[in-house]
Order: C-alpha cells, then sequence, then structure tokens
C-alpha cells in the first residue's frame, strides 16, 4: 500500500558511475499541491537523481520514495507518477493518437483517456498526425500527454522548457501551476533558474551532486541583504546622520559613494533631507535571483549561466 500523500522523499541518495560522484548524500521533499524546482548547472546530477527517482538507476546509496513507497513497489506506478525526460522518441509510423493508445493500454486506461489527455495538452487537432513532423514544442506536448494517461497524482519532468518558445512556456505554467493546484505534486528540472522562476514555490538547489538550498523561492530572495547606494553632497554629513539614525553598516565607496547595507532608498533620502545633504545619486541594489543561484552553484560553474 502507499499513503496516497503524493509526497516526494529523497533520503541521502547518492550515484557514482566509476571515479564520477554524480550524486552526493542528496536529501529533500516535495510536497503536494506546490510546483517545486530542481535546478542545477549541467552536470549537476538532476538527471540522475531523477532517474534514481523513478526507478530506471540503481542507487549506489540512500533511497527515494513517491507515496511512501520505492518506485518499484508501486504496482502501477503510470497511475501514481507520471514522467517526461529528456530526449523522448516516437514511434516514426505512428500517429500521435495511436502512440497514446498504445500506452493507454500498457498503463491500463480506456481509449477515452486517449481524448482527454489530447485536450488537456492542445494537441487534439494534431492527433491525426505522425510525431515526426510536430514541432519541438508539440513533441513535449505529446511527451507530456503521455505521462498523464495513468491521471498521475506526482508528475516528474526532466528540463520540459527545453526547446519551448515563450508562449509554450507561459502554457507550460499555467499548465504545471494549476495541476499542482488541485493537490498533485510537481517536481520539474532546469538549468536555468529565470526559465522556471516564474513557475515554481519550492526549489532544491544543487551543485556537484550536493544540495546547496531547499526551501521557498520567496525565502530565497529575503535571504538576501539589500543596499543603496548613495551620491551624496557631504559625505561625512550623511555617514554621521545615517550612523545616528542607526545604520551600522555603511561602507565607504570611491568618489565619496556610500553604500548603505539593509536600508531602503526611501529612508537614506529622508535621513539626507533631515540632514539638509543633496542627493546626487540613489539606487537601491537586490541581488537578483540569477545572481543566488549563480553564487550558490559556483563551485562547479567556469562562466556565468547564459
Ligand atoms: N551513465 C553514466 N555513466 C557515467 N557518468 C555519468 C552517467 N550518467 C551521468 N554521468 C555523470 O554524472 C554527472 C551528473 O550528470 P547528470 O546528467 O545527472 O547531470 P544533470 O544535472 O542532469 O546535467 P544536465 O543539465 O546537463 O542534464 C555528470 O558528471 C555526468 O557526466
Amino acid at each position: 500500500m502507499h499513503d496516497g500523500s503524493g509526497r516526494v522523499v529523497v533520503q541521502n541518495l547518492t550515484k557514482t558511475f566509476g571515479q564520477v560522484l554524480a550524486v552526493q548524500n542528496l536529501s529533500f521533499t516535495v510536497e503536494p499541491g506546490t510546483v517545486t524546482g530542481f535546478l542545477g548547472p549541467n552536470g549537476a546530477g538532476k538527471t540522475t537523481t531523477l532517474r534514481m527517482l523513478l526507478g530506471l538507476v540503481t542507487p549506489t546509496a540512500g533511497f527515494s520514495t513517491i507515496n511512501g513507497q520505492p518506485f518499484h513497489h508501486l504496482g502501477n506506478p503510470g497511475r501514481v507518477v507520471g514522467a517526461v525526460l529528456e530526449a523522448q522518441s516516437f514511434h516514426p509510423g505512428r500517429t500521435a493518437r495511436n502512440h497514446l493508445r498504445v500506452y493507454a493500454r500498457a498503463v491500463g486506461v480506456p481509449d477515452h483517456r486517449v481524448e482527454e489527455v489530447l485536450h488537456l495538452v492542445g494537441l487534439t487537432d494534431a492527433a491525426g498526425r505522425g510525431p515526426g513532423g510536430f514541432s519541438m514544442g508539440m513533441r513535449q506536448r505529446l511527451a507530456l500527454a503521455t505521462a498523464l494517461l495513468g491521471d498521475p497524482q506526482v508528475l516528474v519532468l526532466d528540463e520540459p522548457a527545453n526547446g519551448l518558445d515563450p508562449e509554450g512556456i507561459k502554457w507550460l505554467r499555467t499548465f504545471l501551476q494549476r495541476f499542482a493546484r488541485s493537490g498533485r505534486t510537481v517536481l520539474v528540472s532546469s538549468h536555468l533558474l529565470a526559465e522556471i522562476e516564474q513557475t515554481v514555490e519550492q526549489v532544491v538547489i544543487i551543485s556537484r551532486g550536493q544540495t546547496m538550498y531547499y526551501g521557498s523561492l520567496d525565502d530565497l530572495r529575503k535571504s538576501q541583504r539589500s543596499r543603496v547606494i548613495v551620491t551624496p553632497s557631504d559625505p561625512a554629513a550623511l555617514l554621521k546622520a545615517l550612523q545616528e539614525a542607526g545604520y551600522a553598516a555603511i561602507e565607504q565607496l570611491p568618489d565619496g559613494v556610500l553604500a548603505v547595507w539593509d536600508a531602503e532608498a526611501r529612508q537614506v533620502g529622508d535621513i539626507a533631507l533631515a540632514a539638509q545633504v543633496a542627493i546626487y545619486g540613489l539606487e537601491s541594489r537586490h541581488a537578483d535571483l540569477e545572481q543566488i543561484f549563480f553564487q550558490l552553484t559556483s563551485g562547479q560553474f567556469a562562466g556565468r549561466p547564459q
């Protein structure tokens, strides 16, 4: 029996391929009702982790469960978890509809489910054609339709935004958010935070097979300190006024510029006005998420993500 929760648990998962330590003691939980991003640069170990979760690769150590059970104990896994991994291939001689019918039989769902999933992914009009002539986005939709056949509680997608145009990404975002809002679990991997930033609420960030951050995207944003860069007419006077107002972390930069940590531009402007110091420049700086992602994974990167 599985617990039906839709929860995905990864516990101390480790995988080595010969000398390569692909995944190292990775632990995280994916809760139902949210879209969770699984982020890391190329080669960080995302695909290996997902393949272990789906029973396609045997872990060297640790374990993972879906609905409280290892994948191989799920009975009819297609009814519990739908997955779209990279490089999907389709039989060249089959139409999209026939491809889905073959898989529907394997999962044990009736043919009318094929029409439902075609409708869900917006492929009804193209269902009589072979996927050979499909665009990348249409192939992604067909792969997603295949994963949805068993009406699974958990959806696992490896780099689903690859090859999608902006409209396709927007469609996928809405689809995944709606799917999660119905109480299901969505785990979606990407090597680009910007690509899934607007889709996910929770993130697991890995680098070199290890967890670097695991929690909500909002908390990650809030964990970053903000600062105000100000160019005053009289740096010494403004520095004194800011210190008297309780701002302790102030850096004196070249050319009389001050960097005031943990402050808002408006507060600094008001203090300058009260101290009768003119302001020639005032700018708030928050670390953007892409920078945070880069810092967390910079041990692995040779350069910035594109
Ligand atoms: N079958 C394999 N044999 C040997 N090494 C492997 C194998 N599969 C993965 N690796 C290695 O394990 C590491 C992690 O690879 P993995 O594909 O899991 O990373 P990833 O985060 O999914 O990367 P990408 O974003 O490029 O898909 C890499 O160093 C990779 O070369």
